[in-house]
């Protein structure tokens, strides 16, 4: 059993007057599978957070929390740990002790488990998510995908009754993805788990989700099924997202009857109506029978539109533009002499204007790749050359102020008190004209305005990411590196992000993004590469990139394994 009451929840942070849940009121009963959706800021991570006891120190919390009809602040540490599991979203925050072993160890170790059950259940678990050859490491040096993979594997150790899960996939090749996504549903489903999952990329989840719930600004907006979720939304956000949702998607949203039949005597649609209903959009009938050609076609469309408006800066013929923007030559990099090498004689060149998106399986070292790029890490062989010549030779003032490095971890931009100052020094060091003017301007462009004298650790992990996209955008480079920048951003934040990239992209500057966001890289990209055993194994334009490459072909299709799993 594990079953959820919540009444009249409001929640307060230390130190702010507004509250981050007002008056929530919800019930999930045992062995339903919720998807929290909802813009960043919303409350979220909050309400997980909450769920699990786990309060900022100095919250203000008033109604009630029943946890199988004790209030949740009456469970005694020991059973609520063992009975509730959180994956927080960031997985930095949650990895605690040293090495892989021991963090998948330490939750059992206060359950007083013999030796050798522990040992069977870390062998279970380490097989499972394939973390074997990873017990030795430090977990302090684990790739970002790796890191949030030992995180569920330490949860799922405790084989708890409930599972809190804040934005698991957004750090995720596209298979791991979809395999977590499916060993997921089967704990649902098989062992009866309750499931509590926060995720923006909500079209992926509405298959598997028995309740939809959207929040807006500590609010529930929505709570009912998939289907009734998707009308609601229509009517929210308008045609385009519903027409945006895969044709998958669609189809598994007929099978389900409206949630409207439980509480309403109206009778629920049929199947035929449903099907009305859904293709009311604007869209070919076509549409509906590839993903994959959904994908193409937006990319071609894209592309017209950014070559019909936006000259692309390749095609100046400066003399600079002859030689290569960046051109990474026979890199090898190791992160010690006893690891494997990550990068084993990489080559890659980045024209003038290219938009190139880099892709690769979780630990495949793209992270590593744009530290190198970014002359973060000297490789141990080959070099970097910025328009013929290397690195070495230049200061690294001048390769500062020429590239523009994004972390996967947002928390790293941030060294001051507020995301103000943490601005301004950036626009600063970028010897802006008007700093004051640009920070502002900036903050208005991403809704940050309303955040800029808060702490940057008091933010959402939405607002964080945000935050230090706006701190790398406001220096202004030539080229810029960043590494999985659409990660925990709703999708309002990533098309305004888009736009702002197409704008500077127009202007002149150069990109290149490590991501899993096979989305942004069809919409955008005019090159997609892809990283593998320490090489570049493919590189092209989108189209012949998704159509020659099996990997990431499967991944657009992967809603159609989940519609089938779920059916
Ligand atoms: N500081 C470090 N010390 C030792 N090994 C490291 C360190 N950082 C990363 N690695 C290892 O190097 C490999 C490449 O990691 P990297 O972070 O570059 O991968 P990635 O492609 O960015 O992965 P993800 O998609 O999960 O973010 C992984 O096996 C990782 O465990
Ligand atoms: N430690 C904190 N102190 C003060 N305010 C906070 C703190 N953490 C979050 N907030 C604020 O509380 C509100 C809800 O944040 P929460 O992290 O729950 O949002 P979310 O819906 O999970 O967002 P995201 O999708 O970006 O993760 C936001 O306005 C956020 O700025």
């Amino acid at each position: 059993m594990a079953h959820y009451e919540l009444q009249k929840v409001t929640f307060t942070y230390p130190e702010e007057t507004l509250p981050a849940l007002s008056e929530l009121s919800l019930s999930v009963p045992s062995g339903e599978f919720v998807v929290l959706c909802g813009p960043s800021g919303s409350g979220k991570s909050t309400l997980l957070r909450l769920l699990k006891r786990e309060v900022s120190p100095g919250g203000r919390m008033s109604g009630v929390i029943m946890l199988d009809q004790l209030p949740i602040q009456d469970w005694p540490a020991r059973e609520l740990a063992g009975l509730v599991g959180l994956v927080m979203q960031n997985p930095d925050n949650q990895l605690v002790v040293d090495t892989v072993e021991h963090e998948l160890a330490f939750g059992l170790e206060n359950f007083g488990l013999g030796r050798e059950a522990m040992r069977r259940r870390m062998a279970e678990m380490a097989g499972f998510f394939g973390l074997e050859p990873l017990l030795d490491r430090k977990t302090d040096e684990l790739s970002g995908g790796q890191k949030q993979t030992v995180n569920l594997a330490a949860v799922l150790m405790l084989q708890p009754r409930v599972l809190l899960l804040d934005e698991p996939l957004a750090q995720l090749d596209p298979l791991a993805a979809r395999e977590l996504l499916g060993m997921i549903k089967r704990l649902n489903e098989e062992w009866g788990i309750t499931v509590i999952m926060s995720e923006h990329r909500i079209d992926d989840l509405l298959p598997l989700a028995d309740r939809v719930v959207r929040m807006e600004l500590g609010r529930i907006a929505f709570n009912g099924n998939a289907r009734d979720y998707v009308l609601e939304a229509w009517d929210h956000e308008g045609e385009d997202w519903v027409s945006s949702l895969p044709s998958v998607t669609r189809w598994a949203l007929e099978q389900l009857p409206p949630s409207s039949q439980l509480h309403s005597d109206e009778p629920p649609l049929t199947v035929k109506e449903t099907r009305n209903w859904l293709s009311r959009a604007d869209m070919e009938p076509k549409l509906a029978s590839e993903t994959l050609d959904h994908k193409t076609r937006n990319a071609t469309v894209s592309q017209q539109y950014r070559h019909s408006t936006t000259p692309s800066p390749a095609s100046d013929p400066t003399p600079a533009s002859t030689k290569p923007l960046l051109a990474a030559d026979g890199l090898f990099y190791a992160y010690d002499k006893h690891s494997p090498a990550v990068l084993k004689g990489l080559e890659w060149q980045i024209r003038h204007g290219d938009w190139a998106v880099l892709f690769g399986g979780n630990g495949s070292g793209k992270s590593t790749l744009l530290q190198l790029l970014a002359g973060l890490r000297l490789p141990q062989r080959g070099a970097v050359h910025w328009e013929g010549t290397p690195f070495a030779r230049m200061s690294s003032k001048e390769r500062f102020s020429a590239i523009g490095y994004l972390a996967q971890n947002p928390l790293l931009h941030y060294a001051y008190d507020s995301l103000s100052e943490d601005l301004l020094q950036a626009a600063n060091r970028a010897e802006a004209e008007d700093p004051k003017q640009e920070v502002e301007q900036m903050a208005e462009r991403f809704g940050l305005t309303h955040l800029l004298s808060r702490h940057p650790h008091d933010m959402s992990g939405g607002e964080q990411q945000l935050g230090a996209l706006a701190i790398t955008l406001l220096g202004k480079p030539r080229l810029l590196l960043l590494d999985e920048p659409t990660k925990g951003l709703d999708p309002l934040a990533k098309l305004k992000l888009g736009e702002h990239l197409e704008n500077i992209h127009a202007q002149g500057t150069t990109l290149i993004i490590a991501t899993h966001d096979i989305e942004l890289a069809a919409a955008y990209a005019n090159r997609c590469s892809l990283l593998f055993h320490g090489e570049i194994v493919a590189d092209g334009e989108p189209e012949q990139f998704f159509q020659g490459n099996l990997f990431y072909a499967t991944a657009l299709h992967r809603l159609f394994a989940l519609g089938e799993a779920s059916s």
